[in-house]
């Protein structure tokens, strides 16, 4: 199978090599699309790389019907509907490490530009004026640079500042004081760095929290004459309020990378003398380029392939090591999924997943979503996957709760599902054996051994003598194969349970066979 990648925004040839030299993928670029709008054509791809100029819009998700991941190759994914791409089983990874240094240089080189007005000489000098009086700046050395935000770039850009022996304030929700010693910072509060900074630096991501952030308000409680810089999002900075805080005089001077809209030429911005600005250049270097590029190829080949990958936006990352354990469970999580979905007859209200034994050391919720996959999908098809698992059981009202239990009934590791109906509550127990891969190992209470796959008749019965030579014949007659048998009961003579996993599809005739001798209360196919 090829699969078909198309690439929508401008981004590194030599960046793109995992794709372009693997057989699998067939490389398209937008630019060589010429007269094609991207929801004309994005029906047919797999994968979608974009950067920032691509918005990424619930509409344009919903007509990419084979669309498995998008792929930013860069940091800020605020240009993708996340929301609409986790309800359409679309996984969305970014490349959030390859142009950490190139952001940090941009800021810096445009905090140096703004203290000295470099820009503004040049285009002075250039106009064929020799000025030196109108262009006295300001030194970095000794003044206060407030960091808000101190993820990568801002800790790169912290980094920068203590080299030219600025003293940095810092706040981001995440930082603790051992860090920000480490990094050689002083950890305040948003008013702290407000109150006491010559220059501020906004570093954080674009989201309901930090949109407007720096607004009237903020600008009030500054100093006269602070310097303002934002080379993360446009928006993080209300824009007017920022044209009024020049304009009043209490602003002395702003660099900016990006806007609220962009392309941002004739932005009233632009007009004041105090604005130093770049169309939007942070990571516009051939080194960034190759590596995010690079990064978002390599993820996207891999979730391609089905192999681990890392770095999804709209799923909880796992580490390696959690992931290197949990993965063999994967498929014994489908397939219970799969089982205890085809053992109720009424709608699902309530799903309940249990871990016992060494999986209770672990974040399971990577197979939990496998579980919920393989539970929804049993009717749903595949429009269900493990990234919109479970937003999709929020949609159907279907609850599910997960418990950790010590018991382990003698297995080293031990799944169940259960799923409560208005009728009662269905429970299918596994497990995964070194050397024989995923069992079914209980049905309610019922202890049986059995491997989950292709069809396995479930059968109820009257535990009676010569009932497995019935059921036998009955499906011999019929040229059906048995390939294993499991007889399980609770009393001698009681309730039982027989599960036969056997080669083909059973048709209407046999159940009706089957269900006409004597002490058979019900016969189910489960398909696997
Ligand atoms: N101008 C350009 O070309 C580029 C812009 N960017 C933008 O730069 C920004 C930062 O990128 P990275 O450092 O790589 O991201 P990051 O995820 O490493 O760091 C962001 C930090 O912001 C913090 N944060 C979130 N909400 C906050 C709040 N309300 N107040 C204070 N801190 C808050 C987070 O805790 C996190 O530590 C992003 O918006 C990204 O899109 C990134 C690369 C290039
Ligand atoms: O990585 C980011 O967040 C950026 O803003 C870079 O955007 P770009 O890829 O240069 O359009």
């Amino acid at each position: 199978m090829t699969y078909q990648v198309l690439v929508s925004d401008p981004v590194s040839q030599e960046g793109l090599e995992p794709l372009l030299n693997s057989q699998e993928v067939n490389v398209v670029q937008m630019k060589d699309l010429e007269g094609y709008a991207l929801e004309d054509i994005i029906e047919q791809y797999d994968a979608l790389i974009v950067r920032s100029q691509t918005t990424v819009t619930p509409n344009l998700l919903a007509a990419a019907k084979q669309l498995k991941v998008v792929g930013r190759a860069g940091v800020g994914v605020d240009n993708i509907d996340l929301d609409a791409a986790t309800e359409n089983g679309v996984i969305v990874v970014n490349a959030p490490d390859g142009n950490t240094i190139s952001t940090a240089e941009h800021t810096f080189a445009m905090m140096t530009s703004l203290a000295r007005h470099i820009p503004q000489a040049y285009q002075s000098l250039m106009s064929g004026k020799w000025d030196r009086k109108s262009f006295k700046g300001v030194e970095l050395s000794k003044k206060t640079l407030g960091v808000v935000g101190m993820g990568r770039i801002g800790s790169e850009v912290a980094r920068r500042a203590k080299a030219a022996r600025m003293n940095i304030v810092a706040y981001d929700p995440f930082l603790t004081e051992e860090r920000a010693q480490k990094l050689g910072v002083v950890k305040g509060s948003l008013d702290e760095i407000y109150e006491q900074s010559d220059f501020i630096t906004v570093h954080t991501p674009l989201t309901k929290d930090t949109k407007h952030m720096i607004n009237d308000e903020a600008f009030d409680k500054m100093k006269t004459g602070v310097r303002i810089l934002n080379c993360a999002r446009g928006g993080i900075i209300e824009e007017t309020a920022l044209l009024r805080a020049i304009e009043n005089g209490k602003v002395a001077g702003a660099a900016l990378d990006v806007f609220e809209e962009e392309p941002a030429t004739g932005h009233p911005l632009l007009n004041c003398p105090e604005v130093i600005a770049t169309p939007h250049l942070g990571a516009s270097t051939e080194e960034a380029q190759t590596l995010v590029a690079y990064d978002v190829s390599a993820e996207i080949l891999a979730i391609l392939r089905g192999e681990p990958f890392k770095n999804a936006v709209n799923m909880p990352s796992i580490s390696s090591e959690v992931r290197e354990i949990l993965e063999p469970y994967y498929q014994l999580g489908i397939k219970l999924g799969e089982t205890a979905i085809q053992l109720i007859e009424e709608a699902p209200k309530k799903v309940t997943i249990t871990y016992a034994g060494e999986l209770t050391d672990y974040d399971t919720a990577s197979l939990t979503r496998h579980i919920m996959k393989g539970l929804l999908s049993y009717h749903l098809g595949d429009k269900v996957n493990i990234v919109n698992a479970f937003h999709m059981a929020k949609s159907y009202n279907l609850s599910y709760s997960v418990e950790y239990s010590g018991s382990t009934r003698d297995f080293t590791n031990l799944i169940s599902v259960s799923i409560e109906t208005a009728i009662g509550t269905r429970t299918v127990s596994g497990t995964l054996l070194t050397g024989y891969g995923p069992r079914i190992i209980k049905i309610d209470d019922y202890t049986i051994d059995m491997a989950p796959e292709n069809h396995i008749l479930y059968i109820q019965h009257q535990d009676t003598p010569g009932m497995i030579g019935l059921v036998g014949t009955t499906l011999g007659q019929h040229d059906i194969n048995i390939a294993t048998m499991q007889v399980g009961r609770k009393t001698e003579g009681g309730d039982a349970i027989m599960m036969l996993s056997v080669d083909k599809h059973a048709n209407q005739d046999i159940y009706n066979d089957l269900s006409s001798i004597a002490n058979i209360n019900s016969v189910k196919e489960i398909q696997l």
